[in-house]
């Protein structure tokens, strides 16, 4: 019999000294997830964030740990446990000069030893969109059957502007999408793209053209320095602000910043990295899964910001999500 037969592992099963090690790839990644399981999961790992490690139900959180490669390029390490989910994982992405990748280390949630390889792209993509819909949801709640009337604008043509396109569109029936990037090419072909896909999706030629009137806000570029000024914003809308990851990189102008109620997936995460709110001197209102949890009411009719840091917890529980359901279709 084939060794792979035997083994009762998904993906590709490798037969290490400790037991049978899967590597799934990025297509089993993406056959495996939909938004709405992407949603669940991620929900669970901010609460349980928001809860703390010695909750039940809680995660195990720790800070993001950047590696410089000697100027060669950087490694940035991150780790998570959600207990409710037995997801114990690590992801590790390698940030070189034209080259990024990520794998995520899954571990046995009960012998500990490495249970699957998973590329991590499309984990990262979807984990990232589902934590700003679910901020979105929470801080800017509207009727299912007002959902169609809610303009979406989305900074950027990358993967991540994508993804946030596409979620906002799960999540706001019907909403309109605008799309900017600096390439006005590549805004084109990602607004081609979500047209293909059935979204309503245009272009806009620059970022106050973009964010003129609309009530969700999605900054998702590699920029360092603020391209969102508070001017531009109408007041009592959302802003999903999921870049600018560094001490000293900014994505939104002081103005916006100090005129909003500002949420983050991680308070102790946001301190040691956000530049958007450590060069401000804003404060933290909530994390989202205080949010999420019942524990903190949004003010209504307030311009409200959720900084996203990224957390390892995140890809926890999309991982396990991944491992087993792709483990029930050997089954
Ligand atoms: N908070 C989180 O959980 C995560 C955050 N990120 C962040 O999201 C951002 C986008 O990531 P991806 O979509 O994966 O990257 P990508 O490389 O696929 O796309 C980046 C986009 O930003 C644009 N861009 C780069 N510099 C710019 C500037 N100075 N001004 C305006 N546009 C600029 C590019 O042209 C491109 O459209 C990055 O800042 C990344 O660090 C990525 C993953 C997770
Ligand atoms: O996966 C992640 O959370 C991040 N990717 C780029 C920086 C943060």
């Amino acid at each position: 019999m084939d060794e792979r037969e035997t083994s009762g592992a998904p993906g590709v099963a490798i037969r290490s000294s400790h037991g049978w090690v899967s590597w799934v790839s990025e297509e089993d990644v993406r056959r495996v997830l939909t938004w709405d399981l992407v949603l669940a999961a991620v929900r669970r790992a901010l609460e349980g964030v928001s809860r703390g490690p010695n909750h039940p139900s809680g995660a195990v959180q720790p800070l993001r740990t950047h590696v410089p490669a000697a100027g060669r390029g950087q490694m940035l390490i991150m780790p998570g446990f959600v207990n409710e989910d037995a997801a114990l994982s690590t992801k590790v992405l390698q940030v070189f000069p034209g080259f990024h990748h990520s794998y995520i280390f899954l571990f046995h949630p009960t012998e500990g030893r490495l249970q699957a390889m998973i590329e991590g792209d499309a984990i990262t993509e979807m984990r990232t969109a589902a934590a700003s819909a679910l901020a979105t949801m929470e801080l800017h709640p509207v009727l299912e059957s007002e959902a169609h009337h809610e303009i979406v604008a989305v900074l950027g043509a990358g993967k991540q502007a994508c993804v946030h396109a596409q979620v906002m569109a799960h999540c706001y029936k019907g909403a309109k999408i605008r799309i900017w990037a600096r390439r006005p090419e590549a805004a084109e072909a990602l607004v081609l793209q979500l047209r293909s896909e059935g979204i309503c999706a245009e272009s806009s030629t620059t970022v106050q053209e973009a964010v003129k009137d609309a009530d969700i806000i999605n900054i998702c570029t590699g920029a360092a320095i603020s391209i969102l000024k508070g001017e531009w914003v109408k007041p009592g809308a959302h802003v999903n602000s999921i870049g600018a990851l560094r001490p000293n990189c900014q994505e939104m102008d002081e103005a916006l910043v100090k005129s909003a109620t500002i949420y983050t997936d991680s308070r102790e995460q946001a301190l040691a990295g956000a530049g958007d709110i450590i060069k401000t001197g804003a404060t933290i209102t909530a994390e989202i899964g205080e949010v999420l949890l019942g524990q903190h009411a949004p003010p209504k009719n307030c311009t409200t910001i959720f900084k996203s840091l990224g957390l390892g917890v995140q890809d926890s529980v999309c991982a396990r999500l991944v491992y087993d359901r792709l483990l029930a279709e050997t089954e």
